[in-house]
């Protein structure tokens, strides 16, 4: 039957023109019965398969034309597929069912159903269009599909069996890859019947693409490209936070370093690179370690998020939240193992909405609660979204494909990412200001506790000094009188001698008795006595002068230093308190008055002397002694020592 190429992929109907089963189609078909049979499988189809491949010929069936100038096309618009719920359906049977019609085309182009049981079967029939033998690689597009097999019917009624999937070792595959391929050499103007079975825990989604040689090493190459610079700089964020971790101890870095590990192992695992470069071998790990990864990314996520936003310390309630998925994610990441793998795949991906939901009203609340790193958290959960909106809508045809909307998801996880990084030093920044200030304020504080406590030391210093002041000066002063006490006159006494000789000065001293003073007492009494001897010590300070020293020297007696005063200077004072004692009159209760005198002893040394402080006191006594026998009322000099 002639094939007529009108453009690239244009599909057309190929029906044999006798309706049925021409003889000229059953002919060639069955003289080329059993040519080529790869699968020992298929040699008990015997003169079935050549049966089914003549009825082929006879019902329509939609054939994608490949031209030599294309280079790549999708099959979803030639494609049709049947539902093999037990699973138990084989190749023979398939291509019959293939061949009667009984394929439905897959829903808007698309092979995509989600979470199914048994086995689907896809059919497509394609055609070299051109005059030269032609190779294509037929790729299907997703990389969690576990078992594939591809048979192959070619014109001749030769049918090749191939099987991929991620429960065969990634080494089987045409081209290592990671999304499962097959290579298609088709000779020229002949259709190729590809009967594709497809058994999977994942999701079932089967985009069907085909691309030459070159168009496959273009994209391979673009898309590793663009693979290559998102997990570069997923790579670079983690180990740049894990530096900081170990330099800073800050546990965020390290929470936002296994954030970025969860997330990118997620991708790692659904992009099938995972199964290429991590365990190319172990089947198991293909399946398992989706789910373990989704559960570590998604505590990861709830962790880096509770302590980013300090959730214990300022959103209680927030914080429990966050800890009941941290506690569920850490129970399915120990039990993915030993869960069937789609219900663990279902329960992670049916708490990622949960999950981001929660994670987002709290740093809502947070934000608006005053914490301004909460608002570069959300702006790179805004980033996510936005990447993961537009993957959405490429999806359901809304938005053309170009790269950045192919790789929406990546370039928004690529921005979630570097602005949480930014987040978190900012929030870094944000709190050793925040320290700085509390250091500084705290230092402020000690500063002026300490300036106050130091005013109030030095005040009670002062204080204390003073009062010690006092304390001597009343230490040194006699009670009743006010002038010096007799400890005083002792201490001062020698010093004062010694300074004047050596100032070359004289120096003369008086000692005072009062007269009969017995008898003021026993007359008139202690108290009018004593106010008696406090008029003596005023008048003597009075006559001294303010250079003199004033004493008591005990009883009724005074004592007066006088240096730098002469014998002349000490009589004249002495002879001026004797009058003014003598003059004076003490006023007594009932208008009477008491009269009192005064007896002195003056003793002189000039400024040459050499005398001892004993010797000029004992002159001094001697000539009060002497002034008391002469009769009392008088100043007696004694000898002056020269
Ligand atoms: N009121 C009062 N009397 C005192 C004080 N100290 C000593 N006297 C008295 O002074 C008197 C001294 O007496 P006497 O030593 O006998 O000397 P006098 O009576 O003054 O006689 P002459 O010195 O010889 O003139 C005693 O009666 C003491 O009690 C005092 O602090 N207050």
């Amino acid at each position: 039957m002639p094939v007529n190429s009108v453009a690239d992929r244009q599909i057309r109907r190929e029906s044999c023109k006798f309706g049925v089963v021409c003889s000229e189609c059953a002919e060639s078909i069955t003289g080329r019965r059993g040519v080529a049979q790869r699968s020992s499988w298929f040699c008990r189809l015997g003169l079935q398969a050549a049966l089914l491949l003549a009825s082929a010929c006879a019902l329509a069936a939609p054939v994608l034309d490949l031209s030599p100038g294309q280079s790549r096309a999708t099959l979803g618009s030639v494609t049709t597929y049947a539902v093999d719920a037990s699973g138990q359906a084989d190749a023979a049977q398939m291509f019959g069912r293939a061949d009667d019609a009984a394929f439905k085309p897959v829903p808007a182009d698309n092979a995509t159903f989600g979470f199914v049981d048994g086995a689907y079967w896809f059919h497509a029939r394609v055609a070299n269009a051109g005059s030269a033998d032609m190779r294509w690689l037929l790729v299907l597009e997703y990389a969690l599909l576990d078992q594939v097999d591809l048979y192959l019917r070619h014109a001749d009624g030769r049918i090749e069996h191939f099987q991929s999937g991620d429960y065969h070792p990634f080494s089987q595959r045409a081209v290592s890859y990671r999304h499962p391929n097959f290579w298609l050499q088709m000779p020229p103007g002949q259709p190729l019947d590809l009967l594709l079975r497809v058994q999977s825990q994942s999701s079932m989604q089967v985009p069907l693409a085909l691309y030459t040689p070159t168009a496959f090493i273009e994209l391979a190459r673009d898309a590793q490209l663009g693979m290559g610079i998102y997990y570069g700089i997923l790579l670079a964020l983690l180990f740049y936070n894990l530096i900081l971790f170990v330099s800073l101890r800050d546990r965020s870095h390290f929470l936002y370093s296994l954030h970025v590990l969860g997330f990118g192992l997620v991708l790692f695992c659904l992009n099938g690179f995972a199964f290429e470069y991590f365990w190319p071998n172990s089947t198991w790990l293909a399946n398992a370690a989706v789910p373990m990864s989704m559960a570590l990314a998604m505590l990861a996520m709830h962790l880096f998020a509770r302590d980013f936003l300090e959730l214990p310390r300022r959103l209680p309630w927030g914080n429990r939240v966050l800890l009941g998925m941290i506690a569920f994610h850490a129970l399915m990441l120990a039990a993915s193992p030993w869960l069937d793998y789609r219900v663990a795949v279902l329960i992670g991906t049916g708490m990622v909405f949960p999950g981001v939901g929660a994670v987002i009203a709290v740093a809502i609340v947070v934000a608006r609660r005053g914490f301004r790193p909460a608002l570069l958290f959300l702006l790179a959960w805004a980033m996510l979204l936005a990447g993961t909106l537009v993957y959405a809508l490429v999806s359901f045809g809304m938005l053309g494909k170009s790269f950045a909307t192919e790789y929406g998801m990546q370039i928004g996880s690529a921005a979630e990412m570097i602005f949480l990084s930014f987040a978190l030093a900012y929030r870094w920044a944000a709190l050793r200001s925040e320290n700085e200030r509390i250091a500084r304020e705290a230092n402020e504080q000690l500063e002026q506790r300490v300036e106050a406590r130091t005013s109030e030391l030095s005040t009670a210093l002062q204080q204390l000094s003073e009062a010690h002041v006092r304390l001597r000066e009343h230490s040194a002063r006699d009670g009743l009188t006010g002038v010096f006490n007799r400890r005083h006159f002792d201490q001062h006494f020698a010093p004062l001698l010694a300074q004047c000789r050596a100032d070359a000065r004289p120096f003369s001293l008086l000692i005072a008795d009062l007269d009969h003073f017995k008898r003021v007492n026993d007359e008139h009494g202690h108290l009018t006595g004593d106010d008696c001897l406090r008029c003596i010590a005023t008048s003597l300070q009075q006559c001294a002068g303010e250079h003199a020293l004033v004493a008591r020297f005990g009883g009724e007696e005074f004592v007066v230093l006088m240096p730098g005063t002469d014998e002349l200077g000490a009589r004249r004072s002495a002879e001026m308190l004797r009058q003014r004692v003598a003059a004076h009159r003490f006023a007594l209760e009932g208008g009477r008055q008491l009269h009192l005198t005064v007896s002195i002893g003056v003793a002189s040394a000039g400024s040459e002397a050499q005398i001892a402080a004993e010797t000029l006191l004992r002159r001094a006594d001697d000539a009060l002694y002497e002034a008391k026998r002469g009769g009392r009322n008088r100043v007696v000099q004694g000898p002056v020592a020269a």
